[in-house]
């Protein structure tokens, strides 16, 4: 049987995807935290994991070099990739959302100055609401822009909230939730079936597990 290729991105949700994945007794002993090797192997299982950038995974898993990947809401909406999204991996948890200095206030006649790592997102959100924007892509550290006045808003996503407000950021609106997915190649639905149904149930076993234990464990505090 062939080899069933997971695509991960190195960053924020390859530990939590690590264990996940150990839950339904698909394990890779050379795996650690902050580990820089790019592929782990699973020849029991037939599983592999193949590390890549966050912001490629969608183009992995469509281009079919991966069958299965894991990639965040936002980096998924960004890509615009002809995959199938799957389940929401109930983890990576944050909002995109749209914020700007506390006192900012739009002149007339001006259009709205967008910074962002979501350029495709954010023409979206404002297009559906008939505003007129200008788009600033940057790669990184965007609560600077609005700042040092290279923008006026960012559209960025927000987790705890502690990046906003060390930068004198407020959250001026809310677009959508963000979380993990699981995203498949159109193809490998058909082709790879047994074996990523069979990864597909695991998932949602483990995590409607978790749930449970997490309502129990907050019930009896
Ligand atoms: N506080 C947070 N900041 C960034 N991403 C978060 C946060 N919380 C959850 N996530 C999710 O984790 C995903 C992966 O984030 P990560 O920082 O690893 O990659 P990235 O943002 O693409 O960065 P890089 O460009 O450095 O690869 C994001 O796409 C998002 O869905
Ligand atoms: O609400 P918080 O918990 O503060 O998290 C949100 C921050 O985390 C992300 O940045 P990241 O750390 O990926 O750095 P980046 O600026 O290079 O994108 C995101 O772009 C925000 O800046």
């Amino acid at each position: 049987m062939d080899y069933v290729n997971i695509a991960l991105g190195k960053g924020r949700l390859a530990d939590k995807t690590f264990e996940l994945l150990k839950e339904i007794d698909v394990k890779f002993e050379d795996y650690y935290p902050k580990s820089r090797k790019l592929i782990f192997v699973n020849n029991k299982k037939k599983v592999r994991i193949i590390f890549v950038k966050s912001s490629d995974v969608p183009i992995y898993v469509e281009q079919g070099a991966a069958d299965i990947g894991i990639v965040g809401k936002d980096t998924l909406l960004e890509s615009e990739a002809n995959v199938y999204e799957i389940m929401d991996l109930g983890f990576g948890k944050c909002k995109f959302a749209v914020a700007a200095p506390k006192d900012f206030q739009l002149e007339l006649h001006r259009k709205l100055k967008v910074a962002t790592k979501y350029p495709k997102v954010s023409r979206n959100y404002f297009n559906n609401k008939g505003e007129p924007i200008e788009i600033i892509k940057l790669n990184g550290s965007v609560e600077l822009a609005p700042i040092i006045g290279l923008s006026d808003v960012i559209v960025d996503i927000v987790e705890t909230g502690k990046t906003l407000k060390e930068n004198g950021l407020v959250i001026t609106e809310e677009i959508c939730q963000v979380s993990a997915r699981l995203i498949v190649n159109k193809v490998s639905f058909k082709t790879k079936s047994e074996k990523i149904h069979e990864i597909i149930r695991g998932f949602q076993c483990c995590i409607r597990k978790n749930e449970k234990k997490k309502i129990l464990s907050t019930g009896s505090n």
